[in-house]
C-alpha cells in the first residue's frame, strides 16, 4: 500500500467520440500536500479528476487514491474522496443546513454524527449565522463556501476542488482561500484546479501543468518561475500595433539579451524576459528612443505563474471573468442551478467499479 494520497501512472481517457483528453499521465500527491493543477481550458484537468475519483473509467492506466484501486475499489475510493465539481451541488430550495444533511445521508454519515459534523462544518465556512436561510438567498461566495462544506461531510483526507473561485470577485475569493487552507492545515490533501494562477500562487505547494492531455511540467511555484530563465521587462510604448511590433523587432535585433531571450508583444507595449532584464533594460530604452519610439513606462519584475504559464503554453490563462457577485446575503445574481442532487462525489457519467 502506498503512502500517497494519489499515486496514479500512464492514465490516459479517451471519449466515446474519439477526443484523447488525458495522454498518459503519471501523477504523485502526497498526503496533506495542496496541489495545484493548471492548464488552459479544454486541457483535460477536469477529466483527470473524473478518472481519479472513479466517475470515469481511464482507458489506460493504475490510479491509486488513498491507497485503494480505484478500478478494483472504486467504491472505497469514493467514500475517502470529497469532490467540488464545477457544478455547484447544493439545492437553492434547502437551507444550508439541510444541504449539509443532505449530503450526510448521501455520504451515509452515521445519524449519531450528523448534528455535530453539520455544526462544525457551518463554523468552518461561517455559515452558522445563516444556517437557517435557503440557499437561493445566498451570495455566490455563500453559495461556494456551502458547497465545498458539503464535499466534506464525510471527513474525506482527499478533496478534490474544481476550479472553486471561479466567478468570484477578490474578496469572496479570498474568504474561500482561508477555508481551504484551513482544511488543508487540518491534514486534508487538496487537489485544486484554477484558472487563477495568483490563486495556485498563494496557496499550492507543488504544481503540475496539462496541456492537451499531458503534463508538461512540474514543481513548487517558485521552481517553475526559475524554469522561466531570468527576469521580466515590461516596456510600455506610445503608438499603434506597429510600433509595438517594431519595438520588439529592436530588441529581438540588438544584441542586448541572450539568445533564449524572448520577446512579446503586448496591449501597451513589448514584454522582455531575460537574465539580462535588469542589467539591459536602460539600453533598449535608449535603442528605443534612437528608434523615434516614445516609451511611457517600464518595469522589471520577477516571473509571476503568468509568465510561466505563457512560457509553457504559449498563452496567458483565460481567466473567462464572469458576473462578481458580492459576498453578501441576497446580492447574488450569481445564477448558480443546483438542482437538489446527491454531492457530486455521488455522480455517475462514467463506469462504476466492478
Ligand atoms: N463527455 C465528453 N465527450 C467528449 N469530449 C469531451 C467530454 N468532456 C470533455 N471533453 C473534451 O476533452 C478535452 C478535455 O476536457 P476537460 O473538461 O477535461 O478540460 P479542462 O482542462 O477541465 O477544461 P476546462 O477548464 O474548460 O474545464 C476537451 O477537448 C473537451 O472538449
Amino acid at each position: 500500500m502506498t503512502d500517497d494520497a494519489i499515486d496514479a501512472s500512464g492514465v490516459e481517457l479517451t471519449y466515446a467520440d474519439g477526443t484523447q483528453a488525458v495522454r498518459g499521465i503519471d501523477l504523485t500527491v502526497p498526503r496533506g500536500e495542496f496541489f495545484g493543477f493548471l492548464g488552459p481550458n479544454g486541457a483535460g484537468k477536469t477529466t483527470t479528476i473524473k478518472t481519479l475519483v472513479t466517475l470515469l473509467r481511464p482507458t489506460a492506466g493504475e490510479i491509486r487514491v488513498n491507497g485503494f484501486d480505484a478500478l478494483s475499489e472504486g467504491r472505497a475510493v469514493r467514500e475517502t474522496v470529497g469532490y467540488m465539481a464545477q457544478e455547484t451541488s447544493i439545492d437553492p430550495e434547502l437551507t444550508a443546513r439541510e444541504n449539509l444533511r443532505f449530503a450526510c445521508d448521501s455520504y451515509g454519515v452515521p445519524r449519531s454524527e450528523r448534528a455535530e459534523r453539520i455544526d462544525e462544518l457551518l463554523d468552518l465556512v461561517d455559515l452558522a449565522d445563516v444556517a437557517g436561510k435557503r440557499a437561493d438567498d445566498f451570495s455566490g461566495g455563500m453559495k461556494k463556501r456551502l458547497d465545498a462544506a458539503t464535499a466534506l461531510v464525510h471527513r474525506p483526507p482527499l478533496v478534490f476542488l474544481d476550479e472553486p473561485t471561479t466567478g468570484l470577485d477578490p474578496k469572496a475569493r479570498n474568504r474561500l482561500w482561508e477555508y481551504f487552507r484551513r482544511i488543508n492545515e487540518r491534514g486534508t490533501t487538496i487537489f485544486l484546479t484554477t484558472q487563477y494562477l495568483e490563486e495556485a500562487d498563494a496557496l499550492c505547494e507543488r504544481l503540475a501543468v496539462i496541456l492537451d492531455g499531458e503534463i508538461v511540467s512540474e514543481g513548487s511555484p517558485a521552481e517553475l518561475k526559475r524554469e522561466v530563465g531570468g527576469e521580466i521587462l515590461d516596456v510600455n510604448v506610445e503608438g499603434d500595433e506597429s510600433t509595438r511590433a517594431g519595438a520588439a523587432d529592436i530588441a529581438r535585433s540588438t544584441d542586448l539579451f541572450e539568445e533564449s531571450a524572448t520577446v512579446e508583444v503586448t496591449p501597451d507595449g513589448i514584454t522582455v524576459t531575460s537574465e539580462r532584464a535588469r542589467s539591459r533594460g536602460t539600453d533598449l530604452l535608449v535603442a528605443l528612443r534612437d528608434a523615434d519610439i516614445t516609451v511611457t513606462g517600464f518595469n522589471v519584475r520577477a516571473p509571476t505563474l503568468d509568465d510561466v504559464f505563457l512560457a509553457i503554453t504559449g498563452e496567458h490563462v483565460d481567466t473567462d471573468e464572469g458576473p462578481e457577485p458580492t459576498d453578501s446575503l441576497a446580492a447574488d445574481g450569481g445564477g448558480q442551478s443546483g438542482r437538489g442532487q446527491a454531492p457530486s462525489g455521488h455522480h455517475s457519467e462514467g463506469s462504476e467499479d466492478a
